[in-house]
């Protein structure tokens, strides 16, 4: 749970580092946004109002998201998963003064600049009309800049794909290739941040396994942020550093993914021994 006390000049204890290891410290000096370096980005009583509906969708999340770690997100349908993910890279407009990435107000910033910053990966990819090169080399050519033929083979050799999907025609892949990809295509804007709505959901055990590989393998060697929702808790338990239960819009705890047996809230218990 979210700790409001800690002091950083008072760690005799060392409880602040391990809290650190597993995300989330919140103190008094960065509670409204304050710059920490170990934070890629904070978010501050976030909420959200629905017209037409009684209770808010997020009920003020405060969570601060470490730089380079794997952060899964779990929760039962309807609790604000999705519509939190949505929040960091403005696919909704959220409050001012809610989210921060590296301490900058996400309202500040140029929209376009924060999303190639903030990638993000959908359940179903999408990729568009032509080539898997052509997919690559979308984003970096909407800024001038023509991705090389052996720019966009590295970025498909880092999403696990071989040499031969170059030219394919994106409409005719996998879903599970098309879902690599769409990971290579935001690889290409070379993110900082990757936001994952059940990425792995449509596809075969093989695929999964492939890419959790490659996410393992961008936090550890690009240090990348990655905030994944799934409806998989076993998946999360293989790949993320620190888990968030969300229950009606609320972050109700936070633990690491081998301690989820140690939730506390009556409703996250009951949906962690439903799903397991
Ligand atoms: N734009 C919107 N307008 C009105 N209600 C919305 C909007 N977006 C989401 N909701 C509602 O907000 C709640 C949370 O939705 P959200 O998709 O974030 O949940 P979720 O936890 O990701 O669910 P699931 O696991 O089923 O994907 C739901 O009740 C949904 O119907």
């Amino acid at each position: 749970m979210i700790s409001d006390t800690l002091n950083p000049a008072d760690d005799s204890d060392g409880i602040r580092d391990r809290l650190r290891e597993h995300l989330l410290v919140v103190n008094e000096e960065t509670k409204n946004g304050g710059v920490d370096d170990h934070v890629k980005i904070r978010i501050r009583n976030l909420t959200k109002f629905s017209d037409g509906k009684e209770n808010p969708i997020l009920r003020g999340i405060n969570v601060d998201i470490l730089r380079g770690k794997i952060v899964g997100i779990i929760g039962p349908s309807g609790s604000g998963k999705s519509t939190m993910l949505r929040a960091l890279n403005r696919l909704w407009e959220p409050p001012a003064e809610t989210v921060f990435l590296d301490g900058h107000d996400i309202v500040d910033l140029d929209v376009l600049g924060l999303r190639r910053k903030v990638g993000m990966l959908f359940q179903i990819p999408a990729l568009f009309e032509g080539t898997v090169a052509d997919n690559i080399r979308y984003g970096p050519q909407l800024r001038g800049k023509r991705l090389s033929d052996d720019e966009v083979h590295k970025l498909l050799n880092l999403a696990d794909l071989d040499s031969s999907f170059f030219s394919q025609i994106g409409s005719e892949l996998s879903v599970g290739q098309a879902q690599r990809v769409a990971l290579a295509r935001t690889l290409a804007n070379a993110p900082e941040v990757l936001l994952l709505d059940e990425p792995t959901s449509a596809l075969d055990p093989i695929s999964t396994e492939n890419i959790e590989d490659v996410l393992m393998k961008l936090k550890t060697k690009w240090g990348l942020t990655i905030i994944m929702v799934s409806h998989s808790i076993k998946q999360i338990q293989r790949i993320a550093d620190v888990v968030c239960l969300l229950v009606d819009g609320e972050i109700v705890e936070i633990l690491p993914p081998d301690k989820l047996s140690e939730a506390k809230h009556p409703m996250a218990l009951k949906f962690l021994e439903l799903s397991s």
